[in-house]
């Protein structure tokens, strides 16, 4: 029987995680998902405050124990004082992978000049990509999915684009998108049931 996809999200926020103002992070990651995947995948979902200690338990938990195939941070990239979310990550990671808050950073920077204040980061855990998304709720659409013109063509591939090669080296489930959303690219020796 094939596993089914499973994906972590977790949101970083000292004011959301108190109440003090709702999270818009787990909702908007959930919401993109939904319209953006057409494999089938469950959530596990974690709202927690800006802790190096907890955010590294949340991940190692997430990965190890719930056997995540795929974590999604949102929260605390930025150059405060508090923000470690990405410092959480490269603690807990076997190896880097750069490539993606690089791309990110390109992404962001055609809608804001600030993204380049952004330390996100993406990493390999066992079996598992990791990976830190800003914390602007809008950001996550715009990091995922990238830039596309009015007619919708493609100015910036999103980084999601990547992702389901990615799982698929790492040798976890075969992830498809809906095209209007987002482009799966991959070799096409890769490409199952090409058509
Ligand atoms: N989970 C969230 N839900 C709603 N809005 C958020 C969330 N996280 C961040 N934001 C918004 O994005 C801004 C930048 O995010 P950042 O991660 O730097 O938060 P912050 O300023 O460190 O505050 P906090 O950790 O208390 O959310 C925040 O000031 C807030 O307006
Ligand atoms: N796409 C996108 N990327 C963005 C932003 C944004 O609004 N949209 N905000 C930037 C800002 S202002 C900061 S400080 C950094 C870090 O944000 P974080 O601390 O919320 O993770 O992300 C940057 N990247």
């Amino acid at each position: 029987m094939n596993t089914v996809l499973k994906i972590g999200l977790v949101s970083v926020s000292d004011r959301a995680s108190q109440g003090i103002y709702e999270d818009k992070g787990i909702p908007a990651l959930n919401d993109w998902l939904h319209r953006a995947l057409s494999t089938p995948f469950s959530l596990e979902t974690r709202l927690i405050a800006d802790e190096q200690d907890l955010i590294e338990t949340t991940l190692i938990d997430l990965v190890d124990h719930c056997g995540c195939h795929l974590v999604l941070t949102t929260g605390g990239t930025g150059p405060a004082k508090r923000d470690v979310t990405p410092d959480a990550t490269m603690a807990v990671m076997d190896r880097e992978m750069p490539g993606f808050g690089e791309q990110m950073r390109q992404i962001s920077l055609k809608f804001v000049p600030t993204a380049i204040l952004s330390r996100q980061t993406a990493v390999i855990r066992g079996a598992s990509l990791i990976l830190n998304l800003p914390g602007q709720p809008k950001s996550i659409q715009e990091t995922l999915e990238g830039l596309k013109d009015a007619e919708g063509n493609t100015v910036c591939a999103g980084i999601f684009s990547a992702i389901p090669y990615c799982i698929q080296l790492l040798e976890g489930p075969y992830i498809e998108t809906h095209p209007q959303i987002v482009t799966a690219f991959r070799p096409k020796s890769a490409i199952k049931n090409p058509n």
